[in-house]
């Protein structure tokens, strides 16, 4: 079958895969490939059990692969291909060097820049789709210029909103899609290029086409929103736990106002995923380069409350257990960052569980997305705990796949994920097993406390009046 266009992705994350299938379902005119220099995770795209859980995205991924979308490891042969290439890999915190511990590190999209040039053999349109540090396309721009064939790129930035676990939903129906190129001719016809792709199924009056320094920028400053709503509303919650107000009511009362509008207001046990943070210390970083030091104070504070979020969570926890934990049973409900992904980058989950290994407690950890084997992951590279020499890690932590086992004997329930079916366990079978009194540490705001109560669990929950001590 011929097509009219041929789009080669490069990357097939979290964002890379699900994006390109979405393209491919409402694009049937168009060839869609995503590579990766990963094999295992192309075999996977390639396989029954796709890479990443993602409600929907198997239905998708499965109604159009192998018609018009491709996985593949055939980078170079696919980039020559193609017409338009998507930069969409990793751009994580750099932890070494000039900027450590805050600029993101962009050598994956450099990379990708120096493949393309390498090559190509026709004149291409490159997307930034990973988000990046603001001028970044000016450091792709110049790597494509180097090549030696007379090529002409355009450069555009075009970055992704999508939130993990409702990707397919965002995907399909997206708030906006933001499209920035160079003010010049042929940036504007590489923009309109763009455009008539995303135009076959989003309103064109959803597609805001701008410059690329404002495009690159508006992604770190949405994120950076977000994750300061949800800083804000947890300020509150520590208040609220002294107090006597409720955070969820504080959450009801405020939104309720168009100005500040409902979502985002879901008091946690801190923000999590790979994004926020590394996006945020991106922005700050940003500010400290151009020596704006008030402004990159102001955006470090959201992390720093997150921070205090997820210690502030398990301090309390080991507080109301008579200040130890040590061998205590502790049945971890959750360690996925969010509901509706198996992703664990940078789980609140995976610092609570570390603070409480720190207290020697025995941990039984229940995910229903997440394996053994990612946890590790994450404690290595999150946390630094070097999984494979840590004497007391296999000892510390079990890995459950039923929920009654993880709490069957436990002194306590840390909720760490909001997981719809925490909601509707049976709590009366699980508090005739557990050592009394029976805690219940609700970091997500799931359980139902009166009733919890009524069982005769002593329940904790994130903003809620906590009896005093
Ligand atoms: N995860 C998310 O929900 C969102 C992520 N983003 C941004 O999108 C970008 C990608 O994020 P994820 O998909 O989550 O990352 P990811 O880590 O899931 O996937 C990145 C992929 O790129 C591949 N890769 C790296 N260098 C490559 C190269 N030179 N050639 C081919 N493949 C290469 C890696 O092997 C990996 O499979 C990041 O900049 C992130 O900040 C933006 C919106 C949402
Ligand atoms: O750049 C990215 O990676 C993405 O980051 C977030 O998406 P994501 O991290 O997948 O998930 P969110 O729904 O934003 O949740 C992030 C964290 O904040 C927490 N959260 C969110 C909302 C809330 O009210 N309270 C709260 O604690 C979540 O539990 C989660 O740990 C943004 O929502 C996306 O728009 C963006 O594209």
């Amino acid at each position: 079958m011929s097509f009219d266009l041929s789009i080669c992705c490069m990357g097939a994350g979290y964002v890379g895969g699900p994006t390109m299938a979405v393209i491919a379902k409402n694009c049937p005119n168009i060839r869609v490939c995503v590579v990766d220099l990963n094999a295992k995770q192309i075999d996977a795209w390639n396989s029954a059990e796709l890479p990443i859980y993602e409600p929907g995205l198997k239905e998708v991924v499965e109604s159009c692969r192998g018609k018009n979308l491709f996985f593949s490891t055939s980078i170079e042969s696919e980039i020559a291909l193609a017409d338009i290439v998507f930069i969409s890999v990793n751009t994580p915190t750099k932890t070494q060097g000039i900027g450590a511990g805050r600029a993101a590190n962009i050598k994956n999209c450099e990379l990708c820049a120096r493949t393309i040039a390498k090559v190509a053999t026709t004149n291409k349109i490159v997307v930034e789709k990973s988000t990046v540090p603001v001028r970044t396309a000016d450091a792709v721009r110049r790597v494509l210029a180097c090549n030696d064939k007379g090529l002409e790129f355009q450069v555009l930035s075009n970055p992704e909103f999508l939130a993990e676990g409702t990707a397919i939903d965002d995907l399909e129906k997206p708030s906006r899609v933001l499209i920035g190129g160079e003010e010049t001719p042929g940036g504007q016809a590489a923009i309109a290029k763009l455009v008539s792709v995303y135009a076959n199924w989003v309103p064109s009056s959803q597609i805001i086409t701008t410059n690329l320094w404002s495009s690159e920028l508006s992604k770190l400053v949405a994120n950076a929103f977000l994750a300061q709503r949800v800083s804000s509303i947890n300020s509150i919650s520590a208040l609220c736990e002294s107090t006597g107000a409720d955070v969820s009511e504080i959450s009801r009362a405020i939104g309720s106002d168009p100005r500040i509008g409902p979502r985002f207001l879901q008091s946690s046990v801190g923000f999590g995923g790979s994004c926020f943070q590394k996006d945020i210390l991106n922005l700050v970083y940003l500010c400290e380069t151009f020596g704006l030091d008030e402004c990159a104070e102001y955006w470090h504070q959201v992390i720093k409350m997150n921070d205090y979020q997820k210690s502030r969570f398990t301090q309390k926890m080991v507080s109301r257990m008579f200040n130890t934990a040590t061998g205590k049973k502790i049945a971890i409900l959750g360690f996925a960052f969010k509901k509706d992904t198996g992703d664990t980058r940078e789980t609140a989950s995976a610092f609570v569980c570390r603070d409480l290994m720190q207290e020697k407690a025995r941990l039984h950890v229940y995910d229903p997305q997440v394996k053994r084997e990612q946890m590790m992951i994450e404690f290595d590279y999150t946390l630094n705990v070097n999984t494979t020499t840590e004497p007391d890690l296999e000892k510390l932590i079990t890995t459950e796949t039923d929920v009654y086992k993880a709490c069957e004997g436990a002194h306590a329930i840390a909720v760490l994920t909001e997981w719809d079916e925490f909601k509707g366990l049976d709590y009366e079978r699980i508090y005739k097993g557990m050592s009394k009194p029976a805690f219940v540490f609700d970091g997500r705001n799931v359980v139902d406390i009166k009733t919890l109560r009524e069982i005769g669990f002593e329940v904790y929950a994130i903003g809620k009046p906590w009896p005093k001590e």
